[in-house]
């Protein structure tokens, strides 16, 4: 089975996850954190940093890997680089998605995630928002 290496942000600010709904392709309208392929040669964190450069017009920092997501779908395996990450400068502009929320513990759930991001939710994002993380701190 094709298999795709991508990258993701889990934004946290104020207690809060950005989520976003994708504005094309096959899961269009699916709910995901913003990232997108690694590409050949890249390492994951400049990936991620690159992807919300062109998707959102902002600089973000990754502070921590949260987890690294395995997921089969109907025709490609996933495998997917989940960072911690926080803003640096910029405003979240949504260039390519079709909207955003920024998420609380009691909203987690509120959107339809698709299957790799619902298993980081479920794993690690919940359990983030849990502890009472705030904040992504910047690396020291
Ligand atoms: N970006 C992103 N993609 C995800 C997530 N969860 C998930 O299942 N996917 C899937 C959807 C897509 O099939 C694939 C990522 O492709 P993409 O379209 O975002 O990557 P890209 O920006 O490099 O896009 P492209 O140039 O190939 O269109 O991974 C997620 O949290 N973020």
């Amino acid at each position: 089975m094709r298999k795709i290496h991508v990258a993701c942000a889990v934004i946290l600010h104020d207690g809060k996850i950005f989520a976003t709904q994708r504005g094309y392709g096959e899961y269009k309208d699916g709910w995901e954190f913003p990232g997108g392929k690694i590409e050949e040669g890249e390492t994951p964190e400049h990936a991620i940093v690159r992807e919300i450069r062109e998707e959102l017009n902002t600089e973000i920092e990754p502070v921590r890997l949260l987890d690294t997501i395995e997921e089969d779908y109907p025709t490609f395996h996933i495998s997917m680089k989940c960072f911690l990450c926080r803003v640096k400068s910029g405003k979240l502009e949504l260039l390519e998605h079709e909207a955003a929320r920024w998420l609380d513990r009691e909203h987690l759930y509120d959107v339809a995630w698709l299957p790799a991001d619902l298993e980081l939710v479920r794993n690690q994002v919940e359990k983030l928002l849990a502890d009472g993380e705030k904040d992504a701190a910047p690396k020291a």
